[in-house]
């Protein structure tokens, strides 16, 4: 049968009479029908001939059609039935939408949320039919989304005159929803493998309601594979920034800050827009700062999810806004009507009537700008706001900027997503939340991991796979990069994995490329608009950046890049589209090809890009991995080496070159190897060395390297600490790292030998997470490895920890199984090594009191402090007066081996005086005291007294500062 032949005329009928909204509806049927991939559906739907359309539709469907004969050729009769249903079941679809009026695919009918209109005939399609073709070849989507209303499970009965009306259906707390295995929006139809809620509310509205929540990319994760996002999507806390700030809400620091920093609070997704300090008036401005591929888009998307779902009751309208899109908008004027209907993603249509009301209930609407980096140089969003007039209508910039500024809609919530970037704060004087996406932890890559092959039969063996190259698991802390290697081993059918991230790039490379027939002049091409782009801050492409369509092509076909729509200009109607590099992976790795391809990258200046002594202006920040990449490229080995980097174009040429500038790299690194880096340099330079692959250079590099290392306060991220390990493994000798403040629990599977100093904090965690996993071996080489210096007790949080450490040494001495195995009353004593408490008050409710009601809840602290702390230092600032003074007296008799008190400056009167004298003949073994108060003189001559009677020198009373020492003349500890 020619089928192409039978088929061609109907598609063309369709194609050629449809308009774009109409051919995309279609082309998304075949996509998440499984008909065409993800690529190719991109090539289709930027097709401009409808004729040449018409055909390559026309050539899929039979292409599939003889797929599933092959397939199913031997198969049962089952599957025979299938392969015939699939085949008449394109001709059917096809016949039926050409005779069908194109204006009815995927149109919603006037009463609202009703189903999509179904073909005339299909109905008349044996159900059983419908079902067995379907399924055969991966179309259930496609053919559900033509049964009829009354088949569908639990599908909705909108009758518009039951439905509530608008201002009801908005503010009641239990708005009417329904299970609905359909959503409308933008005159799709889009199946949907699993239920989701449906408002039912009027047609006009609940467009809005699905505005933003219902576009495709809300219900996907993505990727190759097609996953729902409900399946693969990890919930992960945040670190909540200066949440301890008497400031925050006001100027907020938009730095990054880190979860493993203290004073910083985890919150969950769920919690994102409760501000407990915030007031109700006002609106609300919360940033969720995270890094290149960390999971911004994704968590925006979760949440435009979720509130589809009535899980964010408090906001009846939510716009979502891609910010990339909005960068790339002409600087011309807009109205915020214009931005919320116009310029949002997702449906576009909003009345008069939902305007008015948005402006009538800002406090209900819920603003997301995502990848807020983009907007960063738009005219107006820095300055100027106020000296524009309030009803013009504003560049897109001057707009923003009113909303941030809280000038316009009043009381709506606005969530940004951004890299971090240090001039964020200059856009954004008014943030009232800050936050940090953290990477995946250890257990949600795993379990990532696990999600990513559930079901497929080689799932046991891909986990496995993955856990057996540290170096690569390591990097699954980045959740896009945890998202390649899950590719490659899928890719490689679960076979071995390469041992770097270059070589996995240039496998994923490799694979696309398979996928066309390029000439490899496209892939150096595609690699300097890669670099060019990166030069010119832009991260967004138009067709104008390709040197040619072939190469656009090209790249768009292998899926190296993907289009982003973007709305029509209504004053020049040229370009519809542009594109974007589908991951910052991606897009890292092209540019590192350039540098090692391209002919004017002299081999002298090449290494100035590994970014190890100077800092180039033109270095974007989210080229993080570019120096890795470009180490690796140029060392790439075998067969990866002649297919990514040569072909057979000018390989003679390149070869040479690559060759020149491979030698120029050793030469560098081999001289770098004696400097002093700091911890952040250091690493990235090891990372290079690791990338190369070559021993000799990290074996070099292991031997230069000094026996004390310090990487005091900055955050190990898991690939740092492999990376640290394996080059200290190669040395074969003892080191001495300060961990202090940088996450040692990362060290928990590369731990080996090494004597590490760290904080209370991360080695109490990592010991916790060793004794909760009965890691007993691990737990008893921490416990030895790990020195806590010196303890400081300056927030509540360390005095938590502190708690923390007593509870872990009780509950090892409580299990007696354990207790022969481990040094567990140990613990304390060998840990806490500087007899000395630093501790910052902080007011009459801070940590002293704080620390005096622990000592109620934690028995054993009573017994363990007289021995470890011999000073309590309260600094002049802490104020703590007489109501801290009375607490801290309480803790005093169970302090009986405190040395050194200062108490100097805390604004102590007659009241506190009496309560501390009391408490003094306790302290046995008080060598100093400090303290100054406001007294009368009756109470000053009473403490003078007290401290003679202690062998204390009279202390200096009115005057803060001066030290009384008992009569053996110690001098009170340092403070450290
Ligand atoms: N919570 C998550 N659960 C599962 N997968 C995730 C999660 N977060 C991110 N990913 C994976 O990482 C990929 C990249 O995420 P996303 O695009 O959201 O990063 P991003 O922070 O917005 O990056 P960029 O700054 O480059 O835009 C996603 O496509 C997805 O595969």
């Amino acid at each position: 049968m020619d089928l192409f032949g039978k088929i061609l005329p109907g598609v063309r009928g369709i194609v050629c009479d449809a308009s774009s909204t109409q051919i995309q509806a279609l082309l998304d049927l075949m996509l998440e029908g499984g008909v065409i991939s993800k690529e190719y559906y991109q090539t289709l739907l930027h097709e401009r001939d409808r004729e040449d359309l018409a055909r390559k539709i026309s050539l899929t469907l039979v292409e599939k059609s003889a797929m599933q004969l092959s397939q199913h050729g031997s198969a049962s009769a089952r599957s025979m039935n299938s392969k015939f249903a699939f085949s008449s079941f394109i001709i059917h679809l096809v016949d039926i939408f050409s005779h069908q009026p194109p204006n009815q695919v995927g149109e919603q009918r006037d009463g609202g949320a009703a189903p999509p209109r179904c073909p005339p005939g299909l109905w008349d399609w044996p159900m059983s039919a419908r079902r067995a073709g379907c399924s055969a070849s991966g179309l259930t989507g496609l053919a559900d989304s033509f049964l009829k209303p009354g088949e569908r499970e639990g599908s909705v009965h909108t009758d518009p005159s039951r439905s509530p009306s608008f201002s009801e259906s908005l503010h009641s707390p239990h708005r009417t929803h329904t299970d609905f295995p359909f959503i409308f929006g933008g005159g799709k139809v889009r199946p949907i493998g699993r239920k989701i809620r449906y408002f039912m509310v009027p047609s006009w509205q609940s467009q809005l309601l699905q505005c933003s929540c219902s576009h495709p990319t809300c219900q996907f994760v993505p990727m190759e594979r097609e996953f729902a996002l409900d399946c693969l999507y990890i919930e992960r806390d945040m670190a909540l920034c200066l949440v301890e700030s008497k400031n925050a809400g006001k100027n907020a620091d938009p730095r990054p800050c880190d979860l493993r920093e203290k004073g910083k609070v985890a919150v969950g997704s769920s919690q994102l827009f409760q501000l407990p300090w915030k007031n109700n008036l006002g609106t609300k401005v919360v940033v969720v700062l995270g890094k290149a591929g960390m999971g911004k888009s994704l968590l925006v998307q979760k949440i435009c999810l979720d509130w589809s779902r009535g899980h964010l009751p408090n906001y009846s309208f939510l716009f979502r806004f891609d910010c990339r899109m909005l960068g790339l908008l002409p600087e011309n004027r807009y109205s915020l009507k214009q931005l919320l209907f116009e310029l949002s993603t997702g449906p576009q249509d909003g009345g008069d009537d939902i305007y008015r009301h948005i402006l009538r209930y800002p406090e209900k609407v819920l603003l997301i700008f995502d990848g807020f980096e983009e907007l960063k140089d738009r005219d107006g969003l820095t300055s100027g706001v106020d000296s524009l007039p309030h009803k013009e209508p504003l560049g897109i910039g001057g707009i923003l900027a009113r909303i941030f500024q809280k000038k316009i809609l009043s009381g709506c919530t606005v969530l940004l997503t951004s890299r971090p970037k240090d001039k964020l704060q200059q856009h954004l004087s008014k943030m009232d939340a800050t936050l940090e996406l953290a990477g995946f932890s250890t257990q949600q890559a795993e379990s990532y991991i696990a999600q990513y092959f559930e079901g497929l039969p080689c799932c046991g063996e891909a986990v496995a796979l993955i856990r057996k190259c540290p170096y690569l698991f390591s990097h699954c802390y980045t959740p896009d990069l945890c998202r390649f290697v899950c590719e490659a081993v899928s890719e490689a059918g679960c076979k071995e994995l390469p041992s770097t991230l270059t070589g996995l790039l240039a496998k994923f490379l490799l694979q696309k490329l398979m996928r066309s027939s390029p000439k490899h002049q496209n892939i150096a091409a595609l690699a300097q608009v890669a670099w060019s782009s990166g030069q010119d801050h832009r991260n967004t492409l138009m067709s104008y950046n390709f040197p040619s369509t072939e190469v656009k092509e090209f790249a768009l076909s292998c899926g190296l890049v993907v289009p982003l729509a973007f709305p029509k200009d209504s004053s020049s109607r040229k370009e519809e589209c542009g594109y974007v590099f589908p991951s910052f992976v991606v897009q890292n790795f092209l540019v590192a090809l350039h540098l090692v391809l391209a002919k004017e990258i002299k081999d002298k200046t090449l290494t100035k890009y590994l970014r190890l002594l100077t800092k180039s202006k033109k270095f974007l920040f989210s080229w993080s991995l570019v120096p890795c990449f470009l180490s690796g490229l140029l060392f790439l080995g075998g067969k990866l080496r002649s297919s990514v980097l040569f072909r057979e174009e000018g390989e003679m040429d390149t070869k040479r070159m690559a060759g020149k500038k491979q030698r120029s790299f050793s030469n560098y690194v081999r001289k770098l190897m004696e400097r002093d880096f700091p911890p952040d340099k250091l690493l990235d330079f090891l990372h290079c060395l690791y990338e190369t692959g070559d021993r000799c250079l990290l074996k070099q590099m292991a031997l230069e390297l000094k026996c004390e290392l310090s990487f005091s306060g900055f955050a190990l991220t898991p690939p740092n600490v492999y990376i640290l390990h394996s080059v200290i493994k190669q040395a074969k000798r003892k080191f001495a790292l300060d961990l202090r403040g940088s996450n040692v629990a990362s060290f928990r599977y590369v731990w080996d030998g090494d004597v590490c100093g760290a904080s209370l904090s991360d080695a109490v965690r990592l010991w916790r997470q060793l004794w909760e996993a009965e890691e007993r071996d691990q737990l008893q080489s921490a416990i030895e490895k790990f020195i806590v210096v010196p303890f400081k007790a300056k927030t509540m949080r360390d005095i938590d920890d502190l708690c923390a450490l007593v509870d872990m040494q009780e509950k090892m001495t409580q299990s007696e199984a354990d207790s022969a195995a481990l040094p567990s009353h140990d613990l304390v004593t060998r840990h806490l090594q500087v007899p000395y408490l630093y501790c910052r008050c902080l007011g009459p409710s801070g940590l002293l009191p704080t620390f005096g009601r622990e000592v109620g809840n934690h028995p054993a602290l009573v017994t363990i402090f007289p021995c470890h702390f011999s000073s309590l230092d309260s600094p002049n600032e802490n104020e703590i007066g007489d109501e801290g003074v009375t607490s801290l007296s309480s803790v005093l008799p169970h302090l009986s081996y405190l040395e050194a008190l200062n108490l100097s400056g805390n604004k102590i009167t007659d009241l506190g005086a009496e309560k501390l004298a009391k408490a003094l003949p306790s302290l046995r073994s008080l060598k100093t005291l400090s303290f100054s108060c406001f007294c009368s003189f009756g109470v000053e001559a009473g403490i003078t007294c007290l401290c003679l009677s202690c062998a204390l020198a009279p202390p200096s009373v009115g005057l803060p500062g001066s030290c009384p020492t008992r009569s053996n003349g110690h001098q009170p500890p340092p403070s450290f």
